[in-house]
């Protein structure tokens, strides 16, 4: 059955402490906005006014007040890589890329043809999403329709905003993972038909990568995107040195890895490339005059020893970067955790790193990611306009987090805290366009 979310028209407010990045700090160092004693005003789902408390509810003196003093207001994190039929096999640790498909991921997929085991894959996959305080997944679905949609009904009932769609291949994966191109085609037509654009569902064609798809593949998602408006593109790229090499040999005609997405027509905008660890100068120029982003991983990219994401050389080049938590190649769901382990491995990049602040780990969790999907209108940030999509940190009593809340001397100070140690379990509340969707306990 499908949840309908009955978003309260009339005003509420929210008063907390509160941190957003409406710009980026990669072009703004004054990007952080923090209102130590904030306030939301919000009708249907919108933000109608932010900003200092006293100010805000002058704005609306009657409006009821959700006091979420003693922790921290975040948006909602924005995870624009991760596979919903991997929840399972988080944790497969000690393999590079290829190995790791074949031995871990790819068997535990083939088990989504059975669509009753796909359906319980989604509700624990849309679980940990919501109580890891992700209120917006770009999602590498699975290689049955029947299991994704069972996925779309699922999410429409977790309310969470989900970008989706079947996951495609034709060549070197599992033969029951094969599909054709015009199976291909046919099946996302429907999909597509059925659930883009309904509720909060969004449809992305997903080609698994280049490495399993013929280009005849390909030019099928291809026609896809450019026969239905708004569909997003996503899959991977340029992300283990071997794969890197068996797609040059694969697609000799082709320039380079994006070559072989961008003859089918599938890199604009709205195209979301995860990992990019192993980019030429080429690639990135390229996909800086497309537009198109590039999804971190760095979790998985430590995980399966892909390497060191080249940030520098991505915003050097003009390129969109957003984070993604990559399970179950990533060790988890958490966008805390991703952003630190981001601000790890640059740092131990020495001179090649870029020196990333808790307002880059905040832009990068959040807005970075509503951009990266052209969600940026809606989401990603507490602007007036936006919808209330966020994230209440508590941490628990007594834990060493809530120390630092209780004492923390200034905004930069909690924020790097949260990131360095928060986990899903100082997640209180969760709210999609407001309506709370994760409460914990
Ligand atoms: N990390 C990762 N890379 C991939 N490349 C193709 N499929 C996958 C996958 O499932 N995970
Ligand atoms: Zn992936």
């Amino acid at each position: 059955m499908t949840q309908t979310f009955q978003t309260s028209a009339d005003p509420v407010l929210y008063r907390a402490t509160f941190m957003h990045t409406p710009r980026s700090p990669f072009a703004d160092a004054e990007a952080l906005h923090a209102e130590d004693d904030g306030g939301l005003l919000v009708a249907g789902g919108t933000i109608l006014a932010s900003g200092p408390w006293a100010e805000v509810r002058a704005q609306a003196p009657e409006a009821p007040v959700t006091d979420l003093r003693g922790g921290l207001l975040l948006p909602g994190f924005v995870d624009t890589h991760v596979h919903y039929p991997q929840v399972r096999v988080v944790g497969g640790l000690g393999m590079p890329l290829l190995d790791w498909l074949d031995r871990n991921a790819l068997p535990e997929e083939a088990r989504l043809a059975d669509e009753g085991y796909a359906r319980a894959v989604a509700r624990e996959f849309l679980g940990a999403l919501a109580m890891n305080g992700t209120t917006t997944a770009l999602v590498f679905g699975a290689h049955y329709a029947g299991a994704m949609h069972a996925f779309f009904e699922e999410a429409a009932t977790s309310g969470l905003r989900t970008v989706a769609g079947l996951v495609v291949g034709d060549r070197l994966l599992r033969p029951e993972l094969h599909t054709t191109p015009e199976r291909a085609y046919a099946e996302g037509r429907t999909l597509i038909e059925r659930w883009h654009g309904r509720g909060r569902a969004l449809y992305a064609v997903t080609p698994r990568f280049s490495l399993s798809a013929s280009e005849g593949l390909l030019d099928a998602c291809g026609a896809l995107l450019r026969e239905f408006e708004g569909v997003r593109f996503t899959s991977h790229i340029n992300e283990n040195v071997t794969e890197v090499e068996v797609v040059r040999g694969l697609f000799p005609e082709a320039r380079d890895y994006l070559d072989t997405y961008e003859r089918a027509g599938l890199v604009g905008r709205r195209s979301v490339l995860a990992h990019n660890v192993w980019p030429s100068d080429r690639e990135l120029g390229a996909m800086a005059e497309h537009r198109c982003s590039a999804a971190h991983c760095p979790c998985s990219n430590s995980a399966l020893g892909s390497g060191f994401f080249p940030l520098r050389r991505h915003l050097a080049a003009g390129v969109h970067v957003s984070l993604g938590s990559d399970v179950g190649g990533g060790t988890g769901f958490s966008l805390l955790k991703e952003g630190v382990q981001a601000y790890f491995m640059q740092q131990l990049m020495g001179a090649d790193g870029v020196a990333l602040t808790p307002a880059h780990l905040l832009y990068l969790a959040t807005r970075a990611g509503a951009e990266a999907l052209d969600l940026g209108d809606l989401t990603g940030d507490f602007s007036a306009g936006r919808q209330f999509d966020a994230v209440h940190l508590s941490p628990p009593p007594g834990t060493p987090l809530a120390a630092v809340y209780a004492h923390a001397e200034g905004p930069g100070r909690l924020l790097a805290a949260t990131f360095a140690s928060g986990t899903q379990g100082d997640v209180a509340r969760v709210w999609v366009g407001g309506d709370e969707v994760y409460a914990r306990g």
